[in-house]
């Protein structure tokens, strides 16, 4: 099993697309009508005020929430639901779903690490269990991916012995570990001390160098003004904005997205636009 799958440059087929979805939470509809091409290969931010739906949408990606209308395509293959000539939705045998989940990874704000295991444990697990690798090769691999995070040398130290930021880190490799095709990530760094932040951004910026598929929830504009290619800004359940950081940072800024920038520029949390 390859570690890295930088994709192929000739493959224009996106990575994630997600065609008029909505959510509703009872009587409130958290996202409403999204469309959105998430491209292969580079990596995707998704920013936007408190409450505007950045979570919700990257849940229903990753099959974690069903959206309650509209289609999600992984690479082009329907995931959870398969929409019919006539535009109506089927929803897609239990097989099906797995097979297309298993190719998306993901990291979450609270790291998730079974806290009885090792790093290296933690990486391993679902290595053995799900995929029904040797725990040899299970080993060797999750060695080279805690590597890949700079972790070698805690593989053998408890969730409680680490710091948030290599707790982080750890998941990192957990789902590295996983091969996916698309790794998204929900606010990796919101419960971390700003001098751990940067740790965990750097791993996250070696992925987009090495050519994967990110799609990432941040309020570290820094990041998405840096490393994403795309931007897209939601804003009360509507995507407002999809562009390049140029088309979206630079003057003239749509005033909404002004707005939210000033909120968040007034309380330091970006300084690097
Ligand atoms: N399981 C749920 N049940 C009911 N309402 C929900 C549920 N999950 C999310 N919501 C609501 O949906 C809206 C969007 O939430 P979401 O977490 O997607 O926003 P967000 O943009 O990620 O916010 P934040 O930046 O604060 O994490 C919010 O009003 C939230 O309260």
């Amino acid at each position: 099993m390859s570690s890295t799958r930088p994709s192929p440059a000739t493959d224009d087929i996106p990575a994630v697309t997600v065609k008029g979805v909505t959510k509703r939470f009872g009587d409130t509809e958290v996202l409403q009508g999204i469309d959105l091409s998430v491209p292969t290969g580079a990596t995707t931010c998704l920013i936007g005020p408190s409450g505007s739906g950045k979570s919700t949408l990257l849940r229903c990606i990753a099959f974690l929430e069903e959206a309650t209308t509209g289609t999600i395509l992984i690479h082009g293959d329907p995931l959870g639901f398969a929409e019919g000539p006539n535009g109506q939705r089927s929803r897609l045998s239990p097989q099906k779903i797995r097979a297309v989940r298993s190719r998306i990874g993901m990291v979450f704000q609270q790291f998730n690490l079974w806290p009885h295991m090792t790093a290296l444990g933690n990486v391993c697990e679902a290595l053995v269990t799900v995929r029904k690798m040797k725990r040899s090769e299970a080993e060797d691999l999750g060695m080279a991916q805690l590597s890949r995070v700079g972790l070698e040398n805690r593989a053998g130290h408890y969730p409680s012995e680490l710091s948030g930021g290599q707790q982080q880190r750890v998941a990192i490799a957990r789902a590295l570990a996983l091969d996916p095709e698309i790794l998204l990530f929900d606010e990796p760094t919101a419960s971390l001390d700003p001098e751990l932040t940067g740790e965990v951004l750097n791993v996250m910026r070696d992925l987009a160098d090495s050519g994967m598929t990110l799609l990432v929830v941040t309020h570290e504009i820094g990041f998405a003004a840096t490393v994403g290619r795309r931007i897209a800004f939601l804003d009360h359940g509507k995507l407002l904005l999809n562009g390049t950081p140029q088309e979206l940072f630079g003057e003239p800024r749509h005033p909404r997205l002004g707005q939210f920038l000033e909120t968040y520029l007034d309380r330091g949390a970006a300084t690097l636009l």
